[in-house]
């Protein structure tokens, strides 16, 4: 039995700028023609005995095989009857044998697989068993055997059909469920009392609609030729006009009247083709998220490029304004950053969530989000202006000169991947070292970095090191290369206190071991004290402050900053520094 099951992932659509789906599908051309051409098929179908001009049974024994003329458009049949007529009727039959076989292997399939891989294993069990069975009957076989028992409608034997359809529909719903189910969204759900049918329909079946639809349009095709295919074999009810009657008869009289043949193939290609590209459509749309949605214009930068920075600044940011793409133009997210970073000094870049802090490390490394842009100004690394680089001579500096440490250490390691296989490809590939050299290279750094058996570390797989191992792992990828600089997006949020000091520890060991440059991304004062030679404070998508550790925390300027020295927790460990405790009166003014 077919197994159409769609490759698709229905969170591949998620992106920012996801239109509704049935206008993106209305929006690509193929998708468009497709939709246009089921839609007359349906319209035809409903309307027929408008459009046909000749009762589709009424027999003209003068016009038997009669060529197109005379009121009949299509010619004539084998007994007289107008092909026109028998089409436009046909039309209502066929889709209505489509519709039955579509509805039921939907309906059998989805809910089967909705329980399926939302209870236990016992029902998944005995389910699969019975849909892998249905699976392994010869369609055909099975049709001709309830045709003989059932008699002669075409509609019955659709009935059936659609139940040896449902196994597509089931496996694909079965998987999809089994994916979802335990995101952490539907556990919490569960624990908020929701009940397993309002999870399912509210949770669930949002993931599974976009590829249930996508099945269904290709399974209509299935089922459309192979109701026609009955019907040709004559198989179907010998007094209702089909597309698949109409076709049986013109393949009687084929050397008498041969143009006959064509329109009852032509009316079943097309709407079988209509069927499978609009399904091909509707999955382009959820996996590349279909034809790009048009930007906004970019503003002209006005930022004069041709600038130096001082000989002892490595990253030196001016009027960095960055921006997305929002319902009316650009969305400014970033309003024109000036930051100046010396060599060898580990800079703090703080404030609050949203505060723009991210957006400017990402942009430093020229890996914005979808649709995201630098809108205005320049960023200069080593004198070398980085705005306007293509991808290929950004690829040359990441990774190499400039490095990068995320946020959460586990997402970020393939759990599929050995650590050192990780480790040891970006080591081969960007730096041109042998296996031999990269694999030697790659111990070094893991016990660099303070594993302390970096062999087993270099075998296992992500699941088999803790958090803290895995921030060291990344950390060690980072630095392998000895990058100019390493940028640290808030490197220690996921870990705990006690590991949190030992990667702080770790990266002012290697700064100074290396010289390295860092930008540390962060909005926590402890870890600005702790680790940080200058700070600057964002706020809002600006820059409100920016100077050394040791001045900012002895006398803030801004309001902004005072507040937020404040509402660091009296019981902060501080090691380097002690942030000065303000009275809430002072710190509002
Ligand atoms: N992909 C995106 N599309 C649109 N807006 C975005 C996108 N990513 C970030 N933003 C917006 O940019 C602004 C700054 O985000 P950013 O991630 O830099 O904040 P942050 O200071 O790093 O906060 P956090 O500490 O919570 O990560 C926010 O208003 C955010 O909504």
């Amino acid at each position: 039995m077919t197994d159409a099951s769609p490759q698709t992932n229905a969170t591949a659509s998620q992106g920012p700028q996801r239109r509704s789906m049935v206008k993106s599908v209305l929006k690509s051309p193929l998708g468009a023609l497709s939709v246009l051409l089921i839609l007359a098929v349906v319209l035809t179908a409903l309307f027929a005995p408008l459009i046909a001009a000749n009762d589709p049974a009424a027999i003209q024994i003068f016009r038997v095989n009669a060529a197109p003329g005379d009121g009949y458009l299509l010619g004539g049949d084998g007994s007289g009857r107008d092909i026109f007529s028998r089409l436009v009727y046909g039309a209502r039959n066929t889709l209505l044998g489509t519709l039955i076989a579509v509805g039921v292997a939907a309906i059998v399939g989805v809910s089967a697989g909705l329980a399926a891989g939302y209870h236990g294993r016992k029902l998944e069990v005995g389910a699969s068993w019975l849909f892998d069975a249905l699976m392994a009957l010869p369609a055909m076989i099975v049709l001709l055997a309830f045709y003989q028992a059932l008699g002669a409608s075409i509609h019955l034997s659709m009935v059936v059909f659609g139940v040896m359809l449902s196994p597509g529909f089931f496996r694909l719903t079965r998987t999809l469920v089994k994916g979802v189910k335990n995101e952490l969204y539907v556990d919490a759900a569960r624990v908020s009392g929701l009940s397993n049918l309002r999870i399912i329909s509210r949770h669930i079946l949002r993931v599974v609609r976009a590829p249930v639809v996508i099945q269904t349009s290709i399974v209509a095709g299935i089922a459309l030729v192979i109701q026609a295919g009955l019907e040709f074999l004559g198989l179907g009810d010998p007094g209702t006009p089909t597309w698949g009657g109409v076709l049986q008869s013109a393949f009687e009289n084929m050397y008498v009247s041969p143009q006959a043949v064509i329109w009852p193939g032509l009316a079943i290609s097309i709407t079988v083709a209509s069927f499978v590209l609009l399904a091909n459509s509707i999955r382009d749309q959820l996996q590349h998220g279909g034809p790009p949605a048009r930007l906004p214009k970019l503003p002209e930068r006005r930022s004069v490029f041709d600038r130096q920075a001082e000989a002892d600044v490595l990253l030196s940011l001016r009027g960095v304004k960055i921006g997305y793409p929002g319902t009316s133009g650009w969305r400014e997210v970033v309003h024109g950053v000036d930051l100046d970073v010396r060599r060898g000094e580990v800079l703090g870049l703080v404030g609050e969530s949203g505060s723009g802090k991210s957006q400017t490390a990402f942009a430093v490394l020229g890996l914005l989000g979808t649709g995201g842009h630098v809108l205005d100004g320049s960023i200069l690394f080593d004198g070398e202006e980085l705005l306007g680089k293509s991808d290929e001579e950004m690829h040359g500096l990441r990774g190499k000169r400039i490095a990068y440490v995320p946020q959460e250490p586990m997402s970020n390691l393939d759990p599929s991947f050995r650590i050192g296989s990780q480790l040891v490809e970006p080591l081969m590939t960007a730096q041109g070292m042998s296996r031999r050299e990269a694999r030697a290279h790659a111990l070094d750094m893991l016990g660099r970095v303070g594993l302390p058996d970096p062999k087993r570390t270099f075998n296992a797989y992500p699941h088999e090191i803790s958090g803290g191992m895995a921030q060291r792992v990344l950390i060690a990828g980072a630095v392998a290369t000895y990058p100019d600089l390493l940028i640290a997006d808030e490197p220690t949020t996921a870990l705990d206190v006690t590991v949190q000091a030992e990667i702080l520890e770790l990266l002012r060991e290697l700064q100074a071991e290396f010289g390295m440059t860092i930008v540390m991304v962060t909005h926590n004062f402890g870890v600005v004290a702790d680790i940080c030679d200058s700070v600057a404070v964002m706020r809002q998508g600006e820059i409100v402050e920016q100077n050394k550790v040791t001045d900012l925390f002895a006398n803030p300027t801004h309001d902004y900053t005072k507040n937020l020295l404040a509402a660091v927790l009296d019981d902060v460990e501080v090691r380097r520094y002690s942030p000065p405790k303000f009275a809430p009166q002072e710190a509002a003014q």
